[in-house]
C-alpha cells in the first residue's frame, strides 16, 4: 500500500473505496495496460480489477506521466500537434511522426516514445469501441528481387482503395544500410498508388541495423493505424533476415514467387517458406502460365510436408498476374478468409500479444548492444580484440569473455 499512496491518483481511487476489492476480481492477465484513467476507475469500482493489477497500472501510469512531464513546452507541443494531426488523418503529420520514430538522436527517441504511448492508448480505446477486434489487418509481403512485388502492390493496393480501404505500404530494407541505396519503398516503383489519397507509401530508411529498422517499422505500423489506415502492407526482400523480423510484426505473411526455375529460387530460405500463410506465384500470364502452374504444383506438395502452425489455417498456394489482374481479387478473398478464421478462433489476438513481447525483447537486445559497444570500459578494447580475433591470435570465445568481463567490472 505504501507504494500506492505515493502515486498521483491514489487519493482519487481511495475516495471510491478500497473495501470489497478482493472478492469477485477477474484474473490479472485479462486486464490490458494502456487503458484510460477513467476506464481503470470503472473497472476498479466494478471490482473487475485485482489489487496487483491496479498497482501495476498505477506504476505504469506514473512512468508515462513522468515521461510526459519530462518534456519541455516545445516538445510537448510537438507531441500534441503530431498526435492530433495523426488521429485526424493528416498525412503530413503521419510522415513527420514516422520521421520522429526513425530518428537516432536519443532525445528525439524519447519524444517519439511519448507520442507512441499516446497513440497506443488511443488505439486501445478504438479497439474497445470495435468490440475488441483489431483495427487493421497487417500483412507481410516478401519475395526475391524481381518477383513482381511492386507491380503486385500497385495493382492490389488500387483494388483495395477502390473498395474503400485505406492502405499503407511500409518497407523493411536493411540491405540499404550496407549498400547505401534502397531496394524497396521507392515511390517511383508504385507511381499510381503513391498518387492515391487513400494510400500512403513510406520509403525505407536508408541507414540503420536490422534491429533499428524493425523497431521503427513496428512503430510505423502503429502510427499508420492511428492515422486510420486499415490495411498495412509491410514489404521486404526475401533474401535476408528481414522477412523473419517482418513475420513477427504482421497478422499474415505472404510470399510472392516468380514462375522461375529451381536455381533462381535457391536464394529463398526454407525457413521463409515455412512462415508463409499464403504463397502467390506471380506473373501467371502469357507464356508464363505453364511454368507458373508447375511452380504452384511443386509448392502445393512441398507445403503439405510442413509443420502445421495454426489449428484453423493450412497455407495456400495461388497463381496471380498483376499485369492482367487475374487472381488478385481471389487472393484478397483468401486473405480475408484467413483473417476471419484467425480472429474467431482467437489465434490472431494470441499472435499479436506474443508479438508485443518479441518487440520488447528486440528493443532490449538492440539497446543493450548499443550500450555495450559504447561503454567506456570496452569501447577502446573492441578494435584491438577484434583484430586479434581476425588474425587468429585469440579465440572468439575468449575475446568475448574478456569484453564481457570488462563491461561487468565497469558497471
Ligand atoms: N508478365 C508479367 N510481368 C510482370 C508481372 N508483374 C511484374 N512483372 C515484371 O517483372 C519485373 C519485376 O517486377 P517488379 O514489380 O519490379 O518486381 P519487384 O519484386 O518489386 O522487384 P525489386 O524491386 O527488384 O524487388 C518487371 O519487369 C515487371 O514488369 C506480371 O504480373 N506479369
Amino acid at each position: 500500500m505504501s507504494l500506492l499512496r505515493r502515486l498521483p491518483h491514489y487519493r482519487f481511487l481511495r475516495k471510491t473505496s478500497f473495501k470489497s476489492f478482493h472478492s469477485n476480481s477477474t484474473p490479472g492477465s485479462l486486464f490490458p495496460y494502456c487503458q484510460s484513467f477513467n476506464s481503470v476507475c470503472l473497472c476498479y469500482t466494478k471490482r473487475m480489477l485485482p489489487p496487483s493489477d491496479l498497482k501495476r497500472w498505477l506504476c505504469y501510469q506514473a512512468t508515462v506521466d513522468q515521461r510526459t512531464q519530462g518534456l519541455c513546452v516545445k516538445e510537448q507541443r510537438l507531441v500534441d500537434r503530431l498526435y492530433s494531426g495523426l488521429i485526424q488523418g493528416h498525412r503530413a503529420c503521419l510522415a513527420e511522426a514516422i520521421t520522429l520514430v526513425e530518428s537516432t538522436q536519443s532525445r528525439k527517441k524519447e519524444i517519439a516514445q511519448v507520442l507512441i504511448q499516446k497513440v497506443l492508448s488511443y488505439h486501445r480505446e478504438q479497439e474497445k469501441l470495435n468490440k475488441g477486434k483489431p483495427l487493421a489487418f497487417r500483412v507481410g509481403l516478401s519475395g526475391p528481387p524481381g518477383a513482381g512485388k511492386s507491380t503486385f502492390i500497385e495493382c492490389f493496393g488500387k483494388m483495395l482503395t477502390e473498395r474503400g480501404h485505406k492502405v499503407s505500404v511500409l518497407a523493411v530494407d536493411p540491405s540499404s544500410s550496407t549498400s547505401g541505396g534502397s531496394l524497396l519503398g521507392d515511390k517511383t516503383r508504385m507511381t499510381e498508388l503513391s498518387r492515391d489519397m487513400n494510400a500512403y507509401i513510406r520509403p525505407s530508411p536508408t541507414r540503420g541495423t536490422l534491429g533499428g529498422v524493425t523497431r521503427t517499422t513496428n512503430e510505423a505500423i502503429l502510427l499508420c493505424e492511428g492515422g486510420g489506415y486499415d490495411i498495412i502492407l509491410v514489404e521486404t526482400v526475401g533474401v535476408g533476415q528481414s522477412e523473419f523480423a517482418v513475420a513477427d510484426m504482421v497478422d499474415m505473411f505472404v510470399l510472392l514467387l516468380p514462375p522461375a526455375g529451381g536455381d533462381e529460387l535457391q536464394g529463398i530460405k526454407r525457413g521463409i517458406i515455412e512462415m508463409a500463410d499464403l504463397v502467390a506465384v506471380t506473373k501467371a500470364d502469357g507464356d508464363l502460365v505453364v511454368p507458373a502452374r508447375r511452380i504452384q504444383a511443386e509448392y502445393v506438395s512441398a507445403m503439405k510436408l510442413l509443420r502445421k502452425r495454426s489449428k484453423v489455417w493450412r497455407p495456400k498456394v495461388m497463381r496471380i498476374s498483376a499485369k492482367t489482374g487475374e487472381g488478385i481479387s481471389d487472393m484478397w478473398d483468401k486473405m480475408m478468409e484467413f483473417h476471419d478464421l484467425m480472429l474467431t478462433s482467437g489465434e490472431l489476438i494470441t499472435k499479436r500479444r506474443k508479438q508485443q513481447k518479441v518487440w520488447m525483447w528486440n528493443l532490449i537486445q538492440e539497446n543493450m548492444l548499443d550500450h555495450f559497444r559504447s561503454h567506456l570500459a570496452v569501447r577502446d578494447k573492441i578494435p584491438l580484440l577484434e583484430e586479434k580475433v581476425l588474425s587468429g591470435v585469440l579465440a572468439p570465445g575468449l575475446a568475448a569473455d574478456l569484453l564481457l568481463k570488462a563491461f561487468k567490472d565497469g558497471l
